[in-house]
């Protein structure tokens, strides 16, 4: 879709003609005219307005971000907190003024993906995972920073703009089918994987030949998407016959690899495979028989050291049951087996071989921060390391992360506690591993998830891992903490009311040091507004911020893609 660029006596600014198409009009051709309305308004409202941008590398910025009049969300919510509210529009983009410095050395776009309405036809998600999927991204630019963000064009957001309804199955979300016959149809789609949803809401990656490819549970949910324009370029085919209907939500990417986790229903276990840059074709690796239960167990994501990949069954298993089910079951379309136990699995990225399946204590974990080989004196391997944001093995997070829970937050203090938890996984074929907490929680206020690392130090060991941590009371991860993992300390970064999203480190070129380099988050404020952020990696002082013209959603991943 082509933009129009508008040039004024105050700056430049692009609007895209469907970006004031607001996600409540049901008029969506009217859209072009209410564009035209706002446009107008925008540049009136700019006009002689010079603000200085205090960020010395670049020249004094006119504003050029404006917000479209509040409308309200549709979904009946006042928005008190933005991090939970839909987003305003199907799209924008502008430059921000910054406060601080952006060093000149940040050259590249960060995107981040994540759930960003939650309401279609009147009708409310109950979930926070099954709002579809919005685009944000942060390009960074001698000095300067451009924003936008963009619905993705799935199947199932086309689907339920078009119809005024929700078409897909989603999260916690099934369709209301018509009549008998049409249910009868439907659970023949769920077998085919028709009705199961493509709505891409979870990462972005940046495959190793460039392109970059929107992800979610579902296998049919990867969405190839121009970082620059965000435009939904279409659905990434894979060309293999593996089959299957889902996959990790967080494969490993590298520029030579595209490493993932296949969970068989059938006959629970896990297949692993790889894809080469420039393909579609994913090979086996190899295949892990679950050691017990019924299912394999929920895998969003698994970490790998340089030789393994680690396959995690956990005792939140899936469920074929609940897969069919019309309403919502307390763990969505998972269960919990304590009985089965909990294993973490050794495979030989070469061979496929597994080399070590252990017994763990009960854990529960989404995402996985990193794993390495631990060595002896004489330096063999002699186990791996793999750890993880883990909740204390309590489901309830999952219960937490309902829309209507996040929105009517009363000051009490409700997110459950979660800890760096650190397996140490034996080689030398004992059946146990073992589970412990790698810092005292306490350091980053009992709840973390969403973390990220230096990605050199991929596989290997490492020091430093940056998370969403707490700051009590709260009902969800408000604070970003630099965990350092020999000191056993976290250093803290909080602005109260903010809901900052994952913390992304990006290296200075030329770094040595696993801390050198800064930390990009998104923050939604407890006002409406919103602001990106920009850490020092080392000390993780404040270096810059710029206020969106309006805050965004809660994000979940992002990804940072360097200009050539
Ligand atoms: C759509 C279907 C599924 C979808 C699964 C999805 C969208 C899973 C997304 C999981 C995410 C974003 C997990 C994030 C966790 C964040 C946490 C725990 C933060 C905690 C803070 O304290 C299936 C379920 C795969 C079934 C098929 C259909
Ligand atoms: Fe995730």
């Amino acid at each position: 879709m082509a933009s129009i660029t508008f040039s004024g006596a105050t700056g430049n600014f692009s609007f895209l003609p469907t970006a004031a198409v607001s996600e409540n009009s049901n008029n969506i051709k009217g859209g072009f005219n209410s564009l035209k309305k706002n446009l107008n308004n925008t540049i009136k409202k700019h006009n002689g307005r010079n603000l200085v941008s205090t960020n010395v590398a670049s020249p004094p910025l006119p504003v050029i971000a404006h917000p479209p009049p509040k409308e309200e969300s549709g979904d009946g919510y006042d928005g008190s907190h933005v991090a939970w509210t839909s987003v305003r529009q199907e799209r924008w983009e502008g430059e921000l003024l910054v406060q601080g410095e952006i060093p000149l050395w940040l050259k590249g776009t960060y995107l981040r993906n994540g759930p960003g309405l939650w309401h279609v036809g009147g009708y409310n998600f109950r979930h926070l995972f099954d709002g579809y999927a919005m685009l944000a991204k942060l390009h960074f630019h001698d000095g300067r920073l451009t924003a936008g963000h963009r619905q993705i064009e799935s199947e199932a957001y086309t689907a339920a703009m078009k119809n005024q309804k929700l078409c897909f199955r989603e999260f916690s979300e099934v369709p209301k089918p018509a009549n008998f016959l049409s249910y009868i149809g439907e659970l023949a789609n769920l077998f085919s994987g028709a009705s199961l949803t493509d709505n891409a809401n979870t990462g972005v990656v940046k495959l190793g030949d460039g392109r970059v490819v929107c992800l979610t549970e579902t296998q049919k949910g990867s969405i190839v998407i121009d970082p620059t324009t965000l435009d939904t370029l279409g659905k990434f085919e894979y060309s293999d016959t593996l089959g299957g209907l889902i996959h990790s939500a967080h494969p490993i990417v590298t520029d030579t690899e595209f490493l993932t986790l296949l969970p068989d229903l059938i006959n629970p276990g896990y297949l692993a495979v790889r894809m080469k840059p420039g393909t579609n074709e994913r090979k086996v690796i190899g295949r892990d028989d679950c050691s017990r239960g019924p299912a394999p167990g929920w895998v969003h994501s698994f970490p790998v050291t340089e030789h393994y990949i680690i396959v995690p069954e956990m005792p939140l298993r899936y469920c074929a049951g609940n897969l069919l089910k019309a309403e919502p079951t307390p763990l969505y379309k998972f269960e919990w087996h304590p009985d089965s136990k909990a294993f973490m699995h050794v495979m030989c990225k070469a061979s496929g071989n597994v080399v070590a399946s252990v017994e763990v204590p009960l854990y529960i974990t989404f995402h996985f921060i990193s794993a390495y080989e631990d060595t002896d004196e004489d330096g063999r391997v002699t186990a791996v390391i793999a750890d993880c944001c883990e909740h204390n093995a309590d489901t309830t997070i999952l219960d937490k992360l309902k829309i209507q829970n996040l929105r009517s937050y009363t000051g009490k203090d409700v997110l459950p506690d979660a800890q760096v938890g650190r397996f140490k996984i034996p080689l030398d074929g004992s059946p146990y591993g073992k589970l412990e907490a790698a810092l005292d929680p306490n350091e980053h206020g009992g709840g973390m998830d969403m973390c990220s690392i230096n990605p050199a130090y991929l596989g290997k060991k490492y020091r430093y891992a940056y998370a969403c941590g707490a700051q009590r009371p709260c009902n969800f991860p408000n604070t970003l903490t630099k965990i350092d993992l020999v000191e056993k300390k976290a250093k803290n970064w909080y602005d109260e009311g903010a809901v900052p999203s994952e913390p992304l480190f990006v290296a200075r070129p030329g770094s040595t040091e696993e801390d050198d380099g800064v930390v990009i988050s998104m923050i939604s404020e407890k006002n409406g507004d919103g602001y990106a952020l920009l850490l020092d990696g080392s000390t993780f002082e404040e270096i810059a911020r710029a206020k969106f013209p309006y805050g965004l959603p809660y994000g979940l991943h992002g990804c940072w893609v360097p200009s050539k």
